[in-house]
């Protein structure tokens, strides 16, 4: 069982066509199915602990893992049952439920087990569960101890991660490759802990699950998504080798102090606060915002939005942080600012979920409309939430796995667009380095726990950056 760091996203499309292609390639799908179901049944076997069992089957191929599953954990030893929503419909499902030689029970009237395996629908779903469904499923998701869902938990749309009926469960068995559902809320929520099943497809994909960082030896041989990297000082850094950002401040200052102070948190060699206020830390060049502050050639990153106001004075401020020509990290009130065409390329936005319906409507699936919005504007968008997409102008995507409830705290976004504008100051590419920030936003928070507050996570960003 594999973590989902850094692994492959695969739609419901992508993975059929993956799949039609190792068929093609001399791979049967009853091959497949078997690799799949043996996968989890060892999984299923070793989580159940002695424990018994029943496997829900449905109609489609995730139907047919179910048989196959049930089949090997009864030669395993385990105490299995088999309970079916209806008789097996693929042909590959037919032929894996002739497998499996045991009683089938009608699912409404199924025995609760204690371990309860979920192999009803797949990314094969075409539309909410119906109740004679969706009833059962959820009583006997209730009475087990411990739910296990094959690839997806039945009732989640594969794609938009939309939740249509589906049980909540403790752990999701994905094979072979991440599907958005594991990712994107609310489906991630419904899935629990996921882990990766190989069955032998190759699958390659523009869109992955953000990796955490790797030690350099180790890059080339994790067969995962390019790791993303933390810029570290050498001995010839000084402090602007290291990243100079400036922060546009505004009218409510404690934002962007909060961006500031993640900034140097985050490695950042020199933070210039562009507004009113003083005090600690001492470490923060504090300076009236001027058009010419802007201007100093040696700004790696401009922040803009954090706390900036929305009224002609702040407006003035983004014009002249859009016109001083160095890179960007575009966020707050600048999001709502600013006119979409008039983004450089380059720029790095950090829209949460209103702000980014504001500016590019709300059309699709959150990968595919973060991924067309940076098409659009040539700009890195950072969609953030529970479930934050970043995505490239040339269509890659990361998603951010893990991240931690507790960070829906105001002023956490203050501190991610900081932090974001550390690691472009310090020389990452735009979407190398809205990776990086994300991933030691959601590294501070988890090592944090519950209850903090922004504060503590600017504060806690230099113990994760390693
Ligand atoms: N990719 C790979 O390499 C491999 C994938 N494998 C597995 O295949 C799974 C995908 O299989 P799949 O395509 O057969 O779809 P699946 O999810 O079983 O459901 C389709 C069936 O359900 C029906 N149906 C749909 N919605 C419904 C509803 N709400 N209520 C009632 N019925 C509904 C639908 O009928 P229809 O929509 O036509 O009415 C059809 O009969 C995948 O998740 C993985 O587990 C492995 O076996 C091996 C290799
Ligand atoms: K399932």
């Amino acid at each position: 069982m594999i973590p989902l760091d850094g692994q492959p996203i695969l739609t419901a499309g992508e993975m059929r066509a993956a799949e039609e292609a190792t068929m093609v390639a001399g791979t049967s799908v009853d091959t497949l199915m078997e690799r799949a179901g043996e996968g989890v049944a060892v999984a299923v076997h070793r989580l159940a602990a002695g424990a018994d069992i029943v496997i829900l089957c449905g109609p489609g191929n995730n139907g047919g893992d179910g048989y196959v599953a049930a089949a090997a954990l009864h030669r395993m030893g385990a105490a299995v049952r088999v309970a079916a929503s209806g008789a097996p419909a693929s042909p590959a499902a037919v032929r894996a439920a002739a497998r499996w030689h045991g009683p089938v029970e009608a699912l409404a009237q199924a025995e609760p087990a204690t371990i309860l395996v979920d192999a009803l629908f797949g990314t094969g779903l075409s539309r909410p569960l119906a109740d004679e469904v969706a009833a059962p499923l959820h009583r006997l998701a209730r009475a087990a101890r411990l739910r296990i869902a094959v690839d997806v938990p039945s009732g989640v749309g594969s794609d938009d991660g939309a939740v249509l009926g589906a049980a909540t469960c403790d752990i999701t068995l994905a094979l072979e490759a991440a599907k958005p559902a594991h990712l994107l809320q609310p489906a991630a929520q419904a899935c629990g802990t996921v882990r990766l099943i190989p069955i032998g497809v190759p699958v390659v994909s523009h869109t992955h699950v953000l990796s955490s960082p790797l030690p350099e030896g180790e890059r080339d041989m994790a067969c995962v998504a390019p790791s993303i990297t933390l810029p570290t000082p050498g001995p010839n850094s000084h402090k602007y080798t290291r990243g100079m950002v400036a922060i546009v401040a505004g009218g409510m200052a404690g934002a962007s102090e909060l961006a500031s102070i993640a900034a140097m948190r985050a490695g950042a060699g020199y933070v210039l606060h562009l507004g009113e206020g003083q005090g600690p830390p001492h470490a923060l060049v504090r300076k009236i915002f001027s058009a010419d502050a802007l201007q100093d050639a040696r700004i790696g990153a401009i922040v803009v939005g954090p706390g900036l106001g929305r009224d002609d004075a702040t407006r003035r401020m983004l014009d002249a942080s859009l016109a001083a020509h160095r890179p960007l990290v575009i966020d707050g009130d600048a999001l709502r600012l600013i006119d979409p065409t008039t983004i450089p390329a380059g720029s790095i936005l950090t829209p949460h979920g209103g702000e980014f319906s504001h500016l590019f409507g709300q059309e699709g699936d959150k990968i595919t409309r973060t991924r067309r919005a940076a098409a659009q504007t040539g700009a890195v968008i950072v969609h953030k939430g529970p479930d934050t997409v970043i995505a490239a102008p040339d269509g890659r995507v990361t998603v951010a796995g893990e991240g931690s409830p507790w960070l829906s705290t105001a002023g956490t976004g203050d501190v991610l667009a900081g932090a974001i504008g550390a690691m472009r100051a310090a020389g990452l590419d735009p979407f190398a380095a809205a990776g990086a920030g994300v991933w030691l936003h959601g590294a501070a928070a988890r090592r944090l726990g519950p209850a903090f507050i922004a504060d503590d996570l600017a504060d806690a960003l230099s113990a994760v950056r390693g």
